[in-house]
């Protein structure tokens, strides 16, 4: 530990000329001496070979910003990703195992498709097992063994052939298994929850001293993870988000006063309805968990709907699940197997309060779907009251948001999914370990993990996308709230 107590095993920084920081990622050699290496065997691939400059000059960094004044210092940067001329295994001593934990994303089987292809094609490794339903399943499951064929068409089809979990990490059994297994290899794709569970494997790996790189593979459809560009099917989700908006504008329209509510996924971090709402055009208002709003008074969201549908007589509204949670209902808190905040329904609770208010002043008849839950529940009244009361699990269940992150990956994130598998491939062979792989002002890194899991990337509602998004819908800001406006389910 350092004085500040740090553990110095995270933090491996290398200074250079004018103010320059490599924030560097662990290498297997640090903490086995005397480590044999071999030549890259895509030096004789036919494919590669002839490509100049193929093999990454281990000198080569990416700055983290690129953004710079003439004076400022270089700043921080992480290692550029690829293939290196060593690599510290040789093909036919690797064990690999690929694991995907959290919630799915478009994507996840793209990468499992290119490390299972990246590992046999370019590396000529053949045993490469899939670790069933996430971290529990290293020690509660058989593996599977996973060849070129078995994951060929996988990336045409959504969610994880693996299958996922939440919750269920225990670090030693964990290490254990890979231990016992002799897997030599572990590559780990998943979101923030996931990469801070690959950490403490490292950790553990590291401490006993094993020959076993720890690859993590960034996945979030929420882009709540820092440093990266952003994360695979992020683009994806966005690209679905528009039918369901495409649906709520139709719906608003086709009425008098229609107002079309579309709840959209987005927990702690709303960047998925910000760009949504940004690509549609026809979203006049877009609610985000870093952005909070309230419904009485001037300034406040009834004041605005009345003057939209004066105006244009229909309106769209976009709602993050995380957004004005605070205002839906106090009551007792829970969590998901992995610790992450249940969320109440805030777009039904919306939904019924803006329906409530029209019907109450008397003034406008108004028409509203909400495209976002489809509400089941036996008994159920349309007080808003009594739903509150219910901890629902079959509202996820019966959720239509769920829509946009159970589909292939599109053509771009099948791209971006590809190279991120890659560079994972070429960083564990190369012997790096206790990385993640990502994109970083366009170019390929590998990224120590205390840098993305030390915090969440949130949308910075003082940035200049939040205020483009702000001008595309001219939505207030919702910055100066009268008091009692913070009006809750009361
Ligand atoms: N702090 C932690 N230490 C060790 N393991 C963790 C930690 N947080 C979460 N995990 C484990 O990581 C796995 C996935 O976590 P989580 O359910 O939060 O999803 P996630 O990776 O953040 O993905 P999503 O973006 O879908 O939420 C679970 O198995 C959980 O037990
Ligand atoms: O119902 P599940 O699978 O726990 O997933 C819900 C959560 O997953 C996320 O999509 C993150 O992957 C959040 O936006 C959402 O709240
Ligand atoms: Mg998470």
């Amino acid at each position: 530990m350092d004085s500040n107590g740090v553990d110095e095993q995270e933090m491996k920084l290398v200074q250079g000329a004018a103010g320059y920081v490599l924030e560097d990622v662990p290498h297997l050699s640090d903490y086995i001496l005397d480590l044999p290496t071999y030549p890259n065997p895509l030096q004789s691939n036919p494919a590669y070979s002839v490509v100049r400059q193929y093999f990454v000059d281990e000198d080569d960094t990416v700055p983290q910003k690129i953004v710079v004044h003439k004076d400022s210092p270089r700043g921080t940067h992480f290692r550029r990703a690829g293939p290196r001329q060593k690599v510290y295994f040789k093909p036919a001593d690797v064990r690999a195992c690929i694991v995907t934990c959290g919630g799915l994303c478009p994507g996840l089987n793209t990468v499992i498709r290119e490390i299972v292809c990246g590992l046999h094609y370019m590396y000529g490794v053949t045993e490469v097992l899939g670790v069933n339903c996430g971290f529990s399943g290293f020690y509660s499951k058989n593996t599977v063994t996973l060849t070129p064929k078995d994951v060929s068409d996988i990336h045409k089809r959504g969610g994880t052939m693996l299958g996922t979990s939440r919750g269920g990490h225990d670090t030693s059994k964990i290490v254990d298994n890979i231990q016992d297994r002799e897997i030599n290899q572990v590559y780990i794709i998943g979101g923030d929850g996931t990469q801070k569970g690959a950490s403490a494997i490292y950790k553990e790996i590291r401490r006993r001293g094993l020959k076993v790189a720890v690859a993590g593979i960034p996945k979030t459809i929420d882009n709540d993870i820092p440093v990266i560009d952003k994360s695979f099917g992020f683009d994806t989700a966005v690209e679905e988000a528009q039918r369901a908006i495409n649906a709520a504008h139709v719906e608003a329209t086709s009425v008098e006063n229609g107002i079309g509510l579309v709840k959209l996924m987005g927990r702690y971090s709303g960047f998925i309805a910000m760009y949504a709402t940004l690509a549609s055009r026809d979203v006049d208002c877009c609610l985000i968990p870093e952005s909070p709003f309230y419904l009485e008074g001037k300034g406040g969201l009834y004041e605005f709907i009345a003057k939209r549908l004066r105006e244009n007589g229909h309106m769209v509204i976009v709602v993050a699940e995380g957004a004005g949670q605070d205002l839906v209902a106090e009551s007792i808190e829970q969590q998901d197997a992995s610790g992450n905040k249940l969320l109440k329904d805030v777009g039904l609770w919306m939904s019924l309060k803006i329906k409530e208010h029209f019907a109450k002043q008397r003034k406008m008849d108004i028409t509203l779907k909400y495209i976002g839950t489809f509400c089941p529940l036996p008994n159920f009244n349309s007080s808003y009251l009594r739903f509150l009361k219910y901890e629902c699990d079959w509202v996820h269940v019966s959720d239509p948001t769920y829509m946009i992150r159970a589909i292939p990956a599109n053509a771009s994130d099948n791209v971006y999914s590809t190279l991120l598998a890659q560079s994972a491939v070429h960083g564990a062979m190369a012997g790096y370990t206790g990385f993640i792989s990502g994109l970083v002002n366009g170019r390929h890194t590998y990224i120590p993990f205390n840098r993305i899991t030390e915090k969440q990337n949130k949308v910075v509602i003082t940035d200049r996308m939040w205020a483009r998004m702000l001008s595309s819908t001219n939505q207030p800001s919702f910055m100066n709230p009268p008091n009692g406006a913070t009006e809750g389910a009361n």
